[in-house]
């Protein structure tokens, strides 16, 4: 059987079911609404396996799942390229990963600006600039090709915008969609400030044991789906 990692709850689970569905593999959640288990029909020897979006990744560099659905900025934060292969994007879940600034900083356009403001800001203060986010690896690289260094990260793993208000972080960088929620705490993103485009992508992990069996169930599933045979 191969194990499909499929998001648990909200929009990202329908959206995927419907994605799914609409290439002929029903997807549904075994049971009542609250029970975490799933059936598909309509392909054999594919069994999903509902998980939070967040966990995927790690289940497939973990090799319990053979697929999985999640964001595409999830698996960039958390995993290296060998442990998994992009089977295709689905064109759901879109999402953009932007640093943003209070409204306020009427000097800060961009990051280079945000660079001087945090070279300022630590004479000022005493202690470097604060980013809140949960995405630590992909803003401290974004920072570090640009050759900003002078700031520290705060650890955040929701109500993100809120930290600039709360008085622990002065920026952020944080997933946005419609940027109502940016909106609403007054923070604004930088020109330059886009560090990842998000979006649901169907992931093959490299970890997992993929035996004869697997494969032929691959095979007929990419058939229905219209994705590429085994991505590696
Ligand atoms: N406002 C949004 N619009 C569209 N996509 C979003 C939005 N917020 C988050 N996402 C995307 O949804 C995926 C899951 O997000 P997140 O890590 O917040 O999980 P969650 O919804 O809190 O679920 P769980 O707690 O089960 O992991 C991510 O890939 C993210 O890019
Ligand atoms: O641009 P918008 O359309 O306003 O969406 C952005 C919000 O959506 C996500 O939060 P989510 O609802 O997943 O909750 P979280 O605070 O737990 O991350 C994200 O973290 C932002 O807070």
């Amino acid at each position: 059987m191969i194990r499909v990692g499929v998001p648990s709850k909200g929009r990202l689970m329908q959206d995927c079911f419907d994605w799914f569905g609409a290439r002929g593999v029903v997807m549904r959640r075994a049971g009542s609404d609250r029970e975490y288990s799933g059936v598909v029909e309509g392909v054999e020897g594919v069994v999903p396996v509902l998980l939070s979006a967040g966990e995927i990744p790690r289940e497939l560099a973990a090799g319990r799942i053979h697929l999985g659905v999640t964001g595409s900025d999830l698996v960039r934060e958390q995993l290296g390229a060998d442990e998994v292969a992009e089977v295709a994007r689905l064109g759901f879940g879109q999402a953009d990963l932007v640093i943003a600034v209070p409204n306020v900083w009427i000097d800060v356009e961009t990051v280079d600006d945000l660079d001087a403001a945090a070279a300022g800001f630590r004479k000022a203060h005493g202690h470097r600039l604060r980013i809140a986010t949960k995405y630590h690896r992909l803003v401290r690289d974004f920072l570090q090709a640009q050759g900003v260094a002078d700031y520290q990260l705060v650890d955040s793993q929701g109500a993100t915008e809120g930290t600039v208000l709360n008085g622990t972080a002065e920026a952020i960088a944080d997933i946005t969609s419609s940027g109502e929620t940016l909106r609403a705490n007054h923070l604004r993103i930088l020109s330059d400030g886009l560090i990842h485009s998000s979006q649901a992508v169907l992931w093959a992990s490299r970890m997992a044991e993929w035996s004869a069996a697997d494969l032929a169930a691959y095979a007929r599933l990419a058939a229905k789906l219209g994705v590429a045979g085994v991505p590696f």
